[in-house]
C-alpha cells in the first residue's frame, strides 16, 4: 500500500499562564489557558524521525510563559498575536502560527485577593424526621486566589522532603464549604437568603484580608469569623483544594535581564493539596443526622 503525509501540525496544549502585575499594592492578575500550533513544512519529522526543523512544544510552551512577562497580557489578543509571530520567527519551516487563548475572568475582592467570575454555586442539604430537622447550606466551586499575603514554611522534613520554603506564594482554592444552621425555625431572625449573602461576604473578606502561613490557618480563620457573624451557626466544614502555582523559573531561557519577580506562574491542575477542616461552636448542639450522606468532608 503506498501511502503519504497529508495534513499535520503540532503544539503545545493548555498552557496554565497566570501573569501578577505587582508593580503597585493593588495587584493585577490575567489568568490564561494557552495552546500553540505549527503549521508548514514539517514532513522531515514524520517520515524520517528528523527534527532538525521543529521548535520543540516545550519551547512553545516556555515562550508561552517569558512572553506573559516580555510582551505582558493586556489582552489575549494582543498577547496571542506577539506570542504567534515570535513562534512563527523562530521557527523558519512554519507557515503559520496558531495561538489560542481562553481567558479566565476575575472579580476582585482586595487588593491583592480576587474570585473567578461566575464560581461559587449555592447549595443546600435539609434533612427531616419526625423529631428532628436540620439545614446545611453552603458553597461549592468558589474559586479564590491571593497573589501575596501567603506563605509556607516551617514544615515537618524527611529524607523525601523536595518542597522550598515560600515566603511570598499565591494561594488559590476552589472552596466547598457547607455551614450547619441551629435552627430551622420560620420565624428566625435572619432569612435563608440574608444569611446566606452574609456568609459568603465574611468567607471572602475573611479570605482577602488573613495572612495565610497555611491553607489551613486560612480555613480555620473563614470558619471561625463566619461562627463569629452569624450566632445561628453551629459548625462550617470545608474541603478545599490547594491549588497549586508555581513560579516559571526563567533562569535557564537565555534572555538578557529576563526574571520572575512572582509574575509569571504555572497553574498546575493536579495532584493537588486537599486540605479539610471543621470548625464547631463550643456549645454547639449535636449534629444528628445533618451530615449523612454529604459526601467530601472529614
Ligand atoms: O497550605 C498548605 N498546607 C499544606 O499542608 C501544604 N503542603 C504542601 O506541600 N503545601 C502546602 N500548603
Amino acid at each position: 500500500m503506498t501511502h503519504h503525509l497529508g495534513a499535520n501540525q503540532y503544539g503545545k496544549a493548555e498552557t496554565r499562564v497566570v501573569r501578577i502585575v505587582r508593580d503597585s499594592p493593588v495587584h493585577e492578575i490575567r489568568d490564561l489557558n494557552v495552546s500553540t500550533t505549527l503549521r508548514g513544512d514539517f514532513a522531515a519529522a514524520h517520515v524520517a524521525g528528523d527534527q532538525a526543523a521543529v521548535l520543540p512544544t516545550d519551547t512553545q510552551k516556555n515562550t508561552a510563559f517569558a512572553y506573559a512577562k516580555l510582551h505582558g497580557v493586556d489582552s489575549p489578543e494582543d498577547y496571542a498575536l506577539a506570542l504567534a509571530r515570535r513562534l512563527l520567527d523562530a521557527c523558519p519551516a512554519a507557515r503559520q502560527a496558531q495561538v489560542r487563548v481562553e481567558q479566565y475572568a476575575w472579580d476582585r475582592i482586595g487588593d491583592h485577593s480576587f474570585v473567578r467570575r461566575g464560581g461559587g454555586v449555592r447549595t443546600a442539604v435539609v434533612t427531616v424526621g419526625p423529631d428532628e430537622a436540620h439545614v446545611l447550606s453552603g458553597v461549592e466551586d468558589l474559586v479564590l486566589l491571593n497573589t501575596t499575603d501567603s506563605e509556607f514554611k516551617g514544615f515537618l522534613r524527611d529524607e523525601f522532603t523536595t518542597l522550598a520554603e515560600a515566603d511570598d506564594r499565591i494561594l488559590a482554592t476552589a472552596l466547598v464549604a457547607r455551614w450547619r444552621h441551629t435552627t430551622t425555625d420560620a420565624g428566625r431572625e435572619t432569612d435563608w437568603n440574608a444569611s446566606y449573602d452574609a456568609a459568603l461576604a465574611t468567607l471572602l473578606s475573611t479570605f482577602a484580608g488573613t495572612y495565610s502561613r497555611a491553607l489551613q490557618e486560612t480555613l480555620h480563620a473563614m470558619g471561625g469569623a463566619l461562627l463569629d457573624a452569624q450566632d445561628g451557626l453551629a459548625e462550617v466544614r470545608f474541603s478545599a483544594p490547594n491549588k497549586h502555582h508555581f513560579l516559571v523559573d526563567f533562569s535557564p531561557f537565555r534572555v538578557d535581564g529576563l526574571t520572575n519577580e512572582g509574575e509569571v506562574f504555572v497553574a498546575a491542575d493536579r495532584p493537588y493539596g486537599l486540605i479539610e477542616a471543621q470548625v464547631v461552636r463550643d456549645d454547639a448542639p449535636p449534629a444528628g443526622d445533618a451530615w449523612l450522606g454529604v459526601p467530601g468532608f472529614c
